[in-house]
């Protein structure tokens, strides 16, 4: 039966609704990279709103594409299997050890925990990894880090398709390289640039567990410049963790990417508030070059 009761909830859905319209329209069609980081996918109530909000964006018609990391999983399992494990400018020392470790838990567990996730909601999503269909290749970043890649090649014809079919990819940053059998650990901010990139993606979401990038005073920057990163960097105040998020975010500018949103994905329903609202959430990296984002 219909409650008769027009309680002030339910206005307040119907008028956020209609608030939402312009840019629902604005991002009618977009592709939206959202990276989804280990810290950022807390218990399992938060794991089912992230998909919540995905699924939600692909039935109004964006194209979104998750990349996830998984870092705090994979510290789990290396210390359930006494390897030991150190991380150099935020990123993780990967020996041959370490990097089938990391394939498990990502490829594995991780990617299929968001998926399943995501078919809960409702939505179709599939998970792959950089391997998939050759999607990334990479090369060593450095040879003090053993493992990781950089990604030199992407092959992103195989996300297209899957958006054709209405299917939401869910991507592990594990990349396969020149040579046969090779496998690279890529940082999941890199591995989600990277796609951005190469997809000339509109928006690239970089969840997280703090509330965007913080200036020497400690306050949160909600516009930051390429030139505002490079200060911050050279200062030391971007420092661990928050390094391959900026350097992704400054590297998938020049490639193409509209923004780069560095959000708090602790807080509710952190995607919807980042593009659906005028509030917006976290910080915006964009070149001062571009018009502004209320022009598509
Ligand atoms: N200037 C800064 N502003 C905000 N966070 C920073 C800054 N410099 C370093 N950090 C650190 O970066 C961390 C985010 O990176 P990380 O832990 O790797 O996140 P995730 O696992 O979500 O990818 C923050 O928790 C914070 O400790
Ligand atoms: C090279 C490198 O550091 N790879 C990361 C991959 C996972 C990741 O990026 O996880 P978060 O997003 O949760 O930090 C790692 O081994 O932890």
């Amino acid at each position: 039966m219909r409650p008769r009761n027009m309680n002030k909830d339910w206005k307040a859905t119907a008028r956020t609704l209609s608030q939402a319209l312009p840019y629902l329209q604005r991002y009618s069609g977009a592709i939206v990279v959202v990276k989804f980081g280990g810290n950022a996918m807390g218990d399992a109530d938060a794991m089912a709103e992230f998909a919540r909000d995905i699924v939600l964006m692909r039935q109004v018609g964006l194209n979104p594409v998750v990349v996830h990391g998984g870092g705090p999983m994979i510290n789990e399992m290396l210390a359930k299997l006494n390897i030991e494990s150190r991380f150099v400018r935020g990123k993780r020392v990967t020996d041959q050890a370490t990097v089938e470790v990391v394939e498990m838990v990502l490829t594995g567990l991780v990617n299929k925990r968001i998926v399943q996730a995501i078919m809960d909601e409702g939505g179709r999503a599939v998970g792959l990894s950089g391997k998939d269909d050759d999607l990334m290749v990479c090369e060593a970043d450095d040879p003090e880090l053993g493992f990781v890649g950089r990604p030199i090649e992407m092959n992103v014809q195989v996300l297209r398709d899957l958006f054709n079919a209405g299917i939401i990819p869910v991507v592990a940053p594990v990349a396969t390289g020149m040579d046969p059998l090779e496998t690279f650990n890529v940082n999941g901010d890199t591995a989600a640039g990277a796609i951005a990139g190469a997809l000339k993606a509109d928006r690239l979401l970089l969840l997280t567990d703090v509330a965007g990038v913080k200036n020497a005073e400690g306050e949160v920057m909600t516009e930051l410049s390429p030139a505002d990163i490079r200060r911050l960097t050279d200062e030391g105040i971007i420092a661990g963790g928050m390094i391959p998020k900026t350097e992704t975010a400054l590297k998938a500018l020049q490639e193409g990417v509209r923004a780069v949103v560095i959000v708090d994905g602790r807080v509710s329903n952190a995607c919807l508030l980042e593009l659906f609202t005028e509030h917006g959430s976290g910080s915006m990296i964009r070149d001062e070059a571009l018009p502004p984002l209320t022009q598509k």
